[in-house]
């Protein structure tokens, strides 16, 4: 099975069981609400030697950087403040104390900036690979939370940074260059935490979503849940120095924020973004009434046909 039919068969087998007050699951986060207006929000992601990093192209200290910023990432696209961690390690025998320690730094240092708390974890011992798995808890008004279901036709399709930092650094890494300005991006990303709690803010921005996979899948997760398609300009993409289209299209984990929003609304949102954060906004579409979350990608006004597709384990 790949990741994404393995996440729908647990959709599946698990949709009898009581779900005590929380909200369907499928988004970036899980979203319990606690009265009083507010939410709880809820998210794991793991990361393993081999799959996500090499141990001799990522340092530890950028490594516990990454695990937490990737998670934080997730409580931001959905418009949430997150507040505490739960850190979950597997080390092997040949990781050296000062390893673990400048993991932990790194880890450490990112949550000071965040002024994130680390609530708790576990450890254990591993034959071999590293596995690092981080839960983190956000909180949100209600009000503010978004979710990947809400895009309306019509509405402007927006990232909120360049694409393909990531996979250019990784190509970078691979060929054994280690210290490019984007192999140091894909080594630790930063989270767009103070962007997604202001786009939170702003009624007008509909659904949002961070782009981990890569915005071909990634887009197709909001066009899906919001059983609607979208178009996309490809010349609008905004391509990070040093990468390409398909690398920014295809590369994966960018945590940049994708969002939706209304269009008559969108100048005075990129303006009043571009004063907040001294960074512009990138519109590069139009959500579209395709109720089969078909994803058309223009060239100047032509269609191009691609089977461009994000990153998918075990695909
Ligand atoms: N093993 C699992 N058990 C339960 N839910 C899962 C599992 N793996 C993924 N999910 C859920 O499936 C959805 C999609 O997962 P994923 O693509 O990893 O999201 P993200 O990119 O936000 O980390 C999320 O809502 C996530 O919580
Ligand atoms: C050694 C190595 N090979 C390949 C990659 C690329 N890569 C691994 S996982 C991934 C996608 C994001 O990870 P995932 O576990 O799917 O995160 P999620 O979508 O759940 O947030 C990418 C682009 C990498 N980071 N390192
Ligand atoms: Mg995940």
């Amino acid at each position: 099975m790949t990741e994404f039919e393995l996440i729908a068969r647990i959709g599946q087998l698990f949709a009898g069981v009581p779900r005590n007050d929380f909200e369907e699951p499928g988004d970036d986060c899980t979203v319990l609400g606690i009265g009083g207006s507010e939410s709880l929000l809820f998210t794991a992601d793991l990361l393993t030697e081999g799959i996500h990093f090499l141990r001799n192209t990522t340092p530890p200290y950028e490594l516990g950087r990454k695990a937490l910023a990737v998670n934080l990432s997730d409580v931001a696209a959905m418009g949430g403040r997150s507040v505490a961690t739960l850190l979950s390690v597997a080390l092997p025998p040949d990781v050296s104390d000062e390893w673990t320690e400048a993991f932990l730094r790194g880890y450490r240092d990112l949550s000071a900036e965040e002024g994130v708390m680390l609530a708790g974890g576990d450890t254990t011992s591993s034959r071999h690979d590293i596995t690092v798995n981080v839960t983190v808890v956000g909180r949100a008004a209600d009000h503010c939370i978004k979710r990947r279901s809400d895009a309306r036709a019509g509405d402007a399709i927006v990232v909120a940074g360049p694409l393909g930092a990531s996979g250019a650094g990784l190509c970078d890494l691979l060929a054994g260059n280690l210290d490019t300005p984007n192999a140091r991006i894909h080594n630790a990303p930063a989270a767009q935490t103070a962007e997604g709690l202001w786009l939170g803010e702003r009624t007008e921005v509909h659904a949002m979503t961070d782009l981990s996979d890569g915005l071909a899948s990634d887009l197709r997760h909001i066009a899906e849940q919001s059983h609607v398609g979208a178009t996309v300009d490809l010349e609008r993409i905004p391509i990070a120095p040093g990468s390409d289209l398909v690398t920014a299209l295809t590369g994966g984990e960018d945590y940049k924020l994708l969002f939706t929003a209304a269009p008559e609304a969108l100048p005075a949102l990129c303006r009043a973004f571009e004063s907040r954060f001294g960074r512009p906004l990138y519109p590069i579409g139009t959500v579209t009434e395709a109720e089969d979350d078909t994803i058309v990608w223009l060239d100047r006004g032509r269609r191009v046909e691609t089977d461009w597709r994000g990153y998918e384990h075990n695909a």
